[in-house]
This record gives structure tokens, sequence and C-alpha cells, in this order.
């Protein structure tokens, strides 16, 4: 190399050495001028009980993760707002738990346009949106998105107008009989005193249903049938969070240190170099590919203006709304996401306390027997709340306990004061906790005992005080077709089996989105049945 193109290389990389330098300079004098503004507007926040700082709170964290939701129940006793702080150098990690109804409705409802979904500079969410793309589920709305939520809105309206229609609603119903009969099957098929996980049962009935419900296709995976859209789902979901969780703490400093390219690049080859995200990678393509082959079915159906599932509702439409096969495939995978395992989760939370409180399940096994005679149709009307108060006490119980989506974090992106004088700085993350307002003594005299009576005459609680579906303009579209559905499966499955938890198990939640049973270090639960009537 000649002298002179050495001397060009030198400078160059002196330049580049000098660039890089100033970014990260700035990168953390940013973040340290906008974290000491977030700590300024937050000084007269009560800090969550035994995290007075950052390091408190991870250290904290760590040594609780096996009790996470406990842990934040105890970080929270007794405020109405509880701040946790981040780190100096980021707006990462600040946080405020909110357990007051007012101020929930406050950012759910009346200031909703300040508030919504992270954006893709949050550690987990750049891989959430890898998973979900641009469906309802994930897109941004209010002033913090780029096309100020034009599009979740006409997804929503698509959605909540499909979800209204009567012939979708019979269907529906059909399908949840049946596939809760093939579960009563499934269950009916193993010796009486074998445990059997019923857990695994659930998510593969719920799953059935919703591939019949929204892609028209008929699978029975409780007959051993392969499905590969949910299997390929499932491993998705599962390594999408096992390495979200192990590389957020390297992607926190790589983005903060490395100059550009390096930072997005280090980033990018270190999940190449993940067993779990190069399965996430795998299983995605394969919910891409079979998504189009259900997609290109439903289009070539010759009986496609007869069908009732989600997918061909959509495409009878498709020339008037100008549907691209991305956007179907996205709605549908957002509303499978949204739908299945939240459900599962749900049923699977009702049987173990059934399970473990068995005069709760005589007493329920009474009710049915008496309102709804064998042969009698199951049917929104018939297991309205009015008809079957003992059932609808259970489902709501269990869902006061055992909320499916325990957490749910919204970022601020515009300054705001809650009503009761919180101010809350741009940048923040907002958390409303089912599961810290369930076992809220205040609200419910001793919180941990399930008792369904407490529902019992019902009166709809606010959703701003009980947020299990959320609430405001974002309310879960599915929450009338998940009571139903969850009903269906409970009705049929207690009018013919009796069911008691197999003894030795470990009983303890799991640590995804949903929260699910988990048993030591397996996500099951094991239970023993027998025939109703023995
Ligand atoms: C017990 C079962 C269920 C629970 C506890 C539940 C809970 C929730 C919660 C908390 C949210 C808000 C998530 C967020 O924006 O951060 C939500 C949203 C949503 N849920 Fe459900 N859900 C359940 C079942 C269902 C079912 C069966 C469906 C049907 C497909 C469904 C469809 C949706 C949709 C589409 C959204 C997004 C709404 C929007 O952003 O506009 N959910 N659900």
């Amino acid at each position: 190399m000649k002298a002179q193109q050495k001397q060009i290389l030198v400078n160059s990389l002196l330049a580049y050495g000098a660039f890089g330098l100033v970014q990260v300079a700035y990168r953390i004098v940013a973040g340290w001028t906008r974290s000491l503004r977030i700590r300024r507007m937050l000084k007269d926040t009560p800090a969550g009980h035994g995290n007075e700082g950052p390091m408190e709170w991870l250290k904290s964290m760590r040594a609780n993760f096996h009790r996470i939701h406990d842990w934040r129940v105890d970080i929270c006793k007794g405020l109405t707002v509880a701040k946790n702080t981040g780190f100096r150098w980021s707006t990462e990690g600040h946080s405020v738990y909110v357990n007051d109804p007012n101020c929930i409705r406050h950012f759910l409802k009346d200031e909703f346009q300040k508030y919504s979904k992270p954006d893709a500079t949050d550690p987990f969410w750049r891989y959430l949106i890898q998973f979900l793309g641009k469906g309802i589920f994930a897109a941004p709305h209010g002033v913090g998105s780029p096309d100020g939520g034009q599009s979740w809105s006409r997804m929503r309206k698509t959605s909540a107008q499909i979800f209204n229609r009567k012939n979708f609603n019979t269907l529906m119903q059909e399908v949840f009989v049946s596939k809760a009969e093939a579960l009563q099957k499934w269950l009916e098929s193993f010796p009486e005193n074998e445990p059997v996980d019923i857990q695994l049962g659930f998510f593969n009935f719920t799953m059935d249903s919703i591939m019949k419900i929204f892609f028209g296709e008929e699978v029975d995976t409780q007959a051993g049938q392969q499905n590969k859209y949910g299997q390929a789902f499932d491993v998705a979901h599962g390594a999408l969070f096992l390495h979200a969780r192990a590389v957020i703490p390297f992607n926190m400093f790589a983005g903060l240190l490395l100059p550009w390219p390096f930072n997005g690049m280090v980033k990018t080859l270190h999940d190449y170099l993940s067993p779990q995200y190069r399965t996430f990678r795998r299983a995605v393509r394969v919910l891409d590919e079979e998504a189009d082959r259900l997609v290109k079915k439903c289009r070539d159906d010759p009986r496609l203006l007869q069908r009732r599932d989600l997918l061909a509702l959509f495409l009878q439409t498709e020339k008037e709304n100008n549907y691209s096969t991305t956007f179907l495939k996205e709605m549908v995978l957002n509303l499978v996401i949204a739908g299945r395992d939240t459900t599962a989760c749900a049923l699977s939370w009702i049987f173990l306390e059934l399970a473990r409180n068995p005069e709760v399940q005589d007493r329920l096994r009474a009710e049915i027997k008496e309102k709804l005679p064998p042969g009698a149709a199951l049917d929104m009307q018939s297991l309205a709340h009015n008809k079957l108060p003992y059932l609808h006490g259970v489902l709501y119980e269990a869902l006061r306990l055992w909320p499916p989506v325990p957490m749910d974090p919204k970022k601020a992106y515009a300054d705001d004061i809650f009503p009761d004088g919180t101010k809350i700085p741009k940048g923040v993350t907002v958390v409303f906790a089912p599961y810290i307002l369930g076992r809220d003594p205040a609200r419910y005299p001793e919180p941990l005992t399930f008792r369904p009576e407490r529902w019992i005459p019902f009166s709809a609680p606010s959703p701003y005080d009980f947020p299990v579906f959320q609430a405001g303009p974002r309310i879960c579209l599915g929450l009338d077709m998940a009571i139903f559905e969850a009903k269906v499966a409970t009705v049929q499955l207690i009018r013919h089996l009796r069911f008691a938890l197999a003894p030795g198990q470990d009983l303890s939640y799991g640590h995804k989105a949903t929260m699910n049973v988990r048993n030591g270090t397996k996500d099951e639960l094991l239970v023993c049945v027998k025939c109703a009537s023995l």
C-alpha cells in the first residue's frame, strides 16, 4: 500500500473514531438529561417499597423472579401510584405502577392519545414486532404513532364488524361446543387416577377452535392430528420470550456504547448467534408459509361466499377494501395471539381452583345439572350470568386472582398530569396490573380465598377497577367470545367429569406475557379425572 493510501486509511479511522466518540458521548448526555428530567418530575411520587434506586430494584427483581407478580404486589402495598426509577444514562426502566381506577381511566380513556404501545426502541418490543408485524395488537395509536393511529383504527373497526356478525357468532358457538366435546373425550381416554396435563388440553382446545373459527381449517390435535400453524406459533412464542429475556442487557449496552452502524449490526449478529433466536425466526417463517397457504386456499375456495370463518369474511369484501395478503396474514396472526393463550390460561386457572376446592366444584356441578339438563343447548343466552350465576362467579373469581394478562405497560408519549396530581413525564412507562388490583384487601376482603359468591348477584365491575380485559377504546375485542368459550368448556367438562389435583406438584405461574400454570420447571397442570357420577 502506498504511503498516501495508508495515510487516507489512518485519517478515515481517526475520523470514524472521533465520530463514534461524539455519538456515544451524545447518547450518554442526551439520555442523562432525559433521565434527569424524568427523575425531577417524579420526585414527589412515592417509590415502590424497597426500590429506592435502579440497582436495588434490579437486585430485588432478580431475587423475586420466581414470584414476580407477588413481588409487584409487595412493592405497591398501600400505594395508589408507585415509581421504579431507571438508569441515570437512559429513559429505560423508569416506570409508574398505577393502582387507582381514576388514574387508570385517565390513561386508558380520557388521555388515550398520549399513551400507547412501546416503540421499536423498547428492548422487548423490538422482538415482539418481528413476530406480530403491524397487526391490530401491535399497532400503535395516538401522538406517538407515525400515522396517528389510523391503521389501528381501521383494523379495529373492520374486525369489530366481523365479531358482531350473526353468522360468525353461530359458527363460534358450534365450534366451541364440538371442540369442548373432543376435549372431554380426550380426558376420558386416560385411566382413572392417572395424572393428565389438562393445561395442554386447554391450549389444544383453544388452538383447534381458533383454526376453525379464524381459518375454516378443521384440526383435531386432541386426536393426535398435526397442526403446523399451531406448533409454529407455540415455538415462535416460547423462543421469543427466552431470547428477549436473555439478550436485553447486552442490547442495552451495545445500543449505548457502540457507534453507528456497529450498534445495530452487533445486535443483529448477536441475535443470529443465539440458537433461540434462530428457532424463533424459523418458526416465524413456517407461520408465514402456512398463513400464505391458508389465505390462498380460502381465496380459491369455490364456496368462499358461503363460508363463515374470519378469513373468509375478510376475503368476501377484499375488492372493496383492498386488503393485501400481508394485511390479512398479520390480522389473523394478531387475533390468534390475542385470543388463544389468554383463554387457555384462564381455563387452566379455573380448573386449578375447581380441583383444589372440591366444594366449589360440587356446587358448580349442582347448578349446571339443575339449570342445564342433558341435551340443553349451550349458547350465549343459556350461559348468561343471570341463568348460571355460580358459573359466572367461578369465572370472575379465577380472572380476579389469576388474570391471564397480569400486567400491561403503556408508554407516555407526552407530558401529562394524573387526576391525583401525579406528574407523568414523556418517556416513562405507565403500568396497570390486574394481578395487583385483584389482590387488594380493600377491594376484596380475604383476597387469597377463592370465593365465587363475591360475584353474586353480579354487578359488572368498572373496567378501570377490574382491567382484566383492559379498558377504554382498546378494550379486548374478544371479551364476549372469551367468556363464552371458557363457560362452554367448563360446563361441558364439569357436567361429565370430576377433577382432583394430582399430588406432589409445585404449582406457581410462568413468566410470559400471558400467565400460565407452572409445575416446578414445567408448563403443566396435572389433574386426575373421574366420571362425574362416581
Ligand atoms: C380470558 C381471555 C382474554 C383476556 C384476559 C384478554 C385480555 C386482553 C387484554 C388485557 C388486552 C389489551 C392488550 C394491550 O393492548 O396491551 C386485549 C386486547 C385484545 N384482545 Fe383480548 N383477551 C382475552 C381473549 C381474547 C379473545 C378470545 C380474542 C379474540 C380474538 C381477543 C382479542 C383481542 C384483541 C383483538 C385485542 C387488541 C384490541 C386493540 O388493540 O384494539 N382477546 N385482550
